[in-house]
């Protein structure tokens, strides 16, 4: 039997583990806290970050990060992209020596730029063949209520995205496999950028049009990034792009888009961090991708909005009348 460690027990890696249970896989969650490792092998529910859903049997949770990798053939990472490097840095020497690393995360470390991909391999002195990445329009609420979703795995050497494929494949889950993981990677981190602006305009009371307007051009500056930085143009118009961009910015379920419409109806940034509960990827990786986009010569135009209004403060009318005041441009330049 396929055995998989989730590391990182929020929304998102207790919606996985229910998958690869549900595909069949023996699943250990790791947890910080005894209460809620408590809850799930005791209660089989998870009331902190998905209330109300039984888990299937075969997840169970512990605190010890080395029961959790214990013969895992897979490792999945799910927690907060920024808590990554210092995390994974405990948990590596535990790991089997030919366990396959799985990002499950969607931020761009800040500092360094790197995906989280490449903090993995660094971290974990792994090659790129055993470390993987699942992306998607995966809202973890939906999948948690086994509502049909498919997703992408990646990995540069493709009987590894094959055998995580099987690993995770569900009546209600579909994965695709790709090899292209820069693009799949930031798909996944530019589309909660984008998703925030999105909210933004929502909040504001923006219509259809702006709003469809601004996925567009969002997935245009992704592209733009992707071919910069090797990725394969298709996959943006793939799961991992433009999946990924339609359900975050149209779900209510999505944190980004949510933050994003906090900040377009007047809230100050501490008062909608004050009231988020959940990750918010797109917040600290707006920035990093920022910092991604100039390192690579690359024009991201609403990225550089949303890190102008989520970090420096500017008003979204003055950022929205800039926007569309830029010079006229042919649409592919
Ligand atoms: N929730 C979704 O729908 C969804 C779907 C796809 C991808 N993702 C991605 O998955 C990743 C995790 O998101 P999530 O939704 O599970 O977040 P979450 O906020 O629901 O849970 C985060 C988890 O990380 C833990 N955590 C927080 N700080 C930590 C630290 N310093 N060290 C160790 N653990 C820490 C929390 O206790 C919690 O268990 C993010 O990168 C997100 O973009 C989320
Ligand atoms: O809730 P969000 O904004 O982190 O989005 C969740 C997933 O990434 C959607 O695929």
């Amino acid at each position: 039997m396929t055995r998989c460690a989730v590391f990182g027990t929020g929304s998102w890696g207790t919606a996985f583990a229910m998958v690869l249970a549900d595909a069949g896989c023996e699943v250990t969650l790791w947890a910080r806290r005894a209460a809620l490792v408590d809850a799930i092998n005791t209660g089989r529910t998870n009331p902190d970050y998905l209330p109300g859903v039984e888990l299937p049997e075969g997840v169970r949770a512990t605190t010890d990060p080395a029961e959790a990798a214990r013969g895992a053939d897979f490792t999945v990472l799910t927690v907060p992209s920024q808590t990554l490097r210092a995390n994974l840095a405990e948990w590596a020497p535990l790991l089997p020596s030919d366990t396959v690393l799985v990002s499950l995360m969607k931020g761009v470390e800040l500092g360094t730029a790197k995906r989280m991909s490449e903090v993995i391999e660094e971290v974990a002195k792994v090659p790129a063949e055993r470390v993987a990445v699942l992306t998607g329009p995966n809202l973890a609420k939906e999948v948690a209520a086994r509502q049909p979703a498919a997703a992408v795995v990646a990995c540069v050497d493709e009987d590894v995205a094959r055998r995580l494929q099987a690993a995770c494949h569900t009546p209600y889950f579909r994965p695709y496999t790709n090899t292209d993981v820069v693009g799949c990677e930031l798909g996944g981190a530019v589309k909660n950028v984008i998703a925030l602006a999105v909210g933004i305009a929502t909040g504001m009371g923006l219509g259809d049009n702006a709003k469809a307007s601004l996925i567009t051009r969002g997935l245009a500056e992704t592209t733009r990034l992707g071919l910069a930085m090797g990725a394969d143009a298709h996959t943006f118009a793939g799961l991992a792009g433009m999946g990924d961009l339609v359900a975050t910015c149209s779900s209510p379920l999505s944190r980004n888009n949510t933050f994003g419409t906090n900040l377009g109806r007047g809230m100050s940034l501490a008062e909608t961090i004050a009231v988020t509960k959940q990750t918010a990827e797109g917040v600290k990786s707006c920035e990093s991708v920022l910092d991604l986009a100039r390192r690579h010569g690359v024009d991201m135009p609403l990225t550089e909005t949303v890190v102008e209004i989520v970090h420096e403060g500017k008003p979204p009318l003055v950022a929205l009348k800039q926007l569309m005041s830029r010079s006229a441009k042919p649409e592919r330049h």
